[in-house]
């Protein structure tokens, strides 16, 4: 089943076009790569079916609704979480109050509630914490819980963007190069990682990367773009013997 839809997608900024035309699917379930050299189009990709930038033309179906005309935070809200290519943390705030911030955010309860229902609302400020507690055990964050954000190592760093971005309770997972900056075992574990959100939690997952090794081994598909375009997409062996692709982007790089 289709969970995402690009349906004939622009973007433009001033007379440049970002992308041009991208149509393409997502399967419910997938782990789905978008890859392509620097200023292919893939960040702004994401922005558009994130809500961030608006498409120039063309549409984005999520669960067969159209949602590109709908705001960051609607899209959001209809179960479509992302990662940014910069880390976004609250880097003032502990790991564990990263990830409250964005489960009380998502549990609907307002000031008046704790006048009006105090009862339900300290109910479900139990099941956050334990929602809490049980994203810091999946992603190997329970020791650093106290910790300040800004004061984590990178890779940590990395890991807890992602148990945030999962505490929205997404269908769809878009990470924007999550394997950036991280170390050959840190890359791995990420693949550990990115698999388990797949397969144990069911959610699907669409990243941009640059590691090939990575991309190769854990998606079932890659798109890839070139100057905005959509130059093929297929399964990793295709992908990696395309000429297309290797002379646009992979080279003898990998
Ligand atoms: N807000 C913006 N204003 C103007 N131009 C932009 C904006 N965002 C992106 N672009 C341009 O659009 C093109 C595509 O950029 P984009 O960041 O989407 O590429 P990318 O494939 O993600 O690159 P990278 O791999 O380096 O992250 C580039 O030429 C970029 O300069």
């Amino acid at each position: 089943m289709e969970l995402l839809k690009i349906a004939k997608v622009s973007r433009e900024f001033g007379g440049l076009k970002a992308i041009d035309d991208v149509s393409f699917s997502v399967k419910k379930g997938a782990i789905h790569g978008v890859i392509g050299p620097n200023g292919s189009g893939k960040t702004t990709l994401f922005n558009v079916v994130s809500g961030h930038y608006k498409p120039t033309s063309g549409e984005v179906w999520f669960e067969n609704k159209p949602i590109h005309k709908l705001p960051p935070y609607k899209i959001c809200r209809a179960g479509l979480a992302r990662t940014f290519q910069n880390l976004r943390l609250f880097k003032q705030m502990t790991v564990l109050e990263n990830i409250c911030a964005v489960l009380d955010e998502s549990s609907g309860v307002r000031i008046l509630d704790y006048f009006l229902f105090l009862n339900r609302v300290l109910r479900i400020e139990k099941e956050t914490v334990l929602k809490a507690e049980k994203l810091l055990e999946d992603f190997n964050l329970s020791e650093w819980w106290n910790v300040q954000a800004d004061s984590l190592p990178y890779g940590v760093q990395k890991r807890m963007e992602i148990a945030r971005a999962l505490a929205t309770n997404p269908k769809l997972l878009l990470l924007d190069e999550p394997a950036a900056g991280l170390n050959h075992t840190e890359t791995d574990e990420l693949s550990g990682i990115i698999k388990h959100i797949r397969d144990d939690l069911g959610i699907t997952v669409v990243l941009i990367e640059h590691d090939m090794k990575m991309v190769m081994s854990i998606c079932e598909t890659i798109t890839v773009l070139n100057e905005g375009h959509l130059l093929i997409e297929g399964t990793p062996e295709v992908v990696s013997n395309d000429k297309q692709v290797i002379s646009a982007y992979l080279g003898g790089e990998w």
